[in-house]
């Protein structure tokens, strides 16, 4: 019963109606297995949920307070893993959307994972050509902080990438830390809205250009996939305690 109280809290929390006249879009990115739906679904419903499909790329919104007080739509796109092959990157063509789509990027690695660390050079270049002179915001999320026993890069050299591709640091964990994981993204929020103009009341155009909207977007919201995640979750752990 607690469990499905809990559900329905997550999915309206996480498909809040978003009645603010503008929206953030955000791009996760980063090698597969990193974290990167176990930190946007943090974010979004406050919950870790150990046991994620392989992701193909959900696109999650709800609203969020920034500074000042003002409600934004925030819309997180959680893209497929990039790994590296023989042959260089292997970039899905979704990845390559998003990165056009958003206006701000989170580039993630796991500091388990040394290849994940070694690909977010490549990541950041791909998101630089894409921007061209419009390079969007992009913060750098170090997840998994957590496992110190299986640690393959040093709490020093995130920030030291970072401050070479000029962009914020943040050591989380997904699993153990709510509040370093809303920090980050909340952050970044708050400097896109502040970034970002308003919409003009009188004529509901924006005031400034943003990034184009011809951009195709990236695959559509998709809050069943949320709730179905969480259902698929949930009961492997009622399967897992009966079994037990
Ligand atoms: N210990 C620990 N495990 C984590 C953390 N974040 C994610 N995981 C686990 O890492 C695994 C991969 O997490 P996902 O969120 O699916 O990773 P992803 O980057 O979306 O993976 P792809 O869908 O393959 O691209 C899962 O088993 C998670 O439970 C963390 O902070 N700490």
């Amino acid at each position: 019963m607690r469990l499905i109280q809990n559900m329905s809290t997550i999915a309206e929390f996480a498909t809040a109606e978003c009645a603010s006249n503008r929206t953030i879009k955000i791009a996760v990115i980063g090698a597969g297995g990193v974290g990167k739906t176990a930190l946007v679904v943090r974010f979004l419903t406050r919950r870790f949920i150990g046991d994620y499909e392989r992701n193909a790329g959900n696109l999650y919104s709800r609203e969020v307070q920034v500074d000042g007080g003002e409600q934004v739509a925030i819309q997180v796109q959680d893209t497929p893993g990039v790994d590296m092959t023989g042959n260089g990157l292997s970039l899905p063509d979704h990845v390559t959307c998003s990165i056009q789509w958003a206006d701000a990027v989170v580039l993630v690695y796991s500091v388990t994972d040394r290849s994940s660390f070694d690909l977010i050079s490549q990541l950041h270049q791909l998101v630089s050509r894409a921007g061209g002179a419009n390079l969007p915001p992009v913060i750098l999320l170090a997840n998994k902080a957590d496992l110190l026993h299986m640690r393959q890069v040093d709490s020093q050299q995130g920030p030291v990438l970072a401050s070479a591709l000029g962009c914020s640091f943040y050591e989380v964990s997904a699993s153990e830390d709510y509040s370093q994981v809303h920090g980050a993204f909340h952050r970044l929020c708050c400097l896109m809205a502040k970034q970002q103009p308003a919409v003009a009341p009188t004529t509901g155009v924006p005031e400034k250009k943003g990034r184009s909207p011809l951009i195709p977007r990236p695959k559509s919201p998709n809050m069943q996939d949320l709730k179905r995640r969480f259902k698929q979750a949930l009961s492997a752990k009622v399967r897992t305690v009966t079994s037990v």
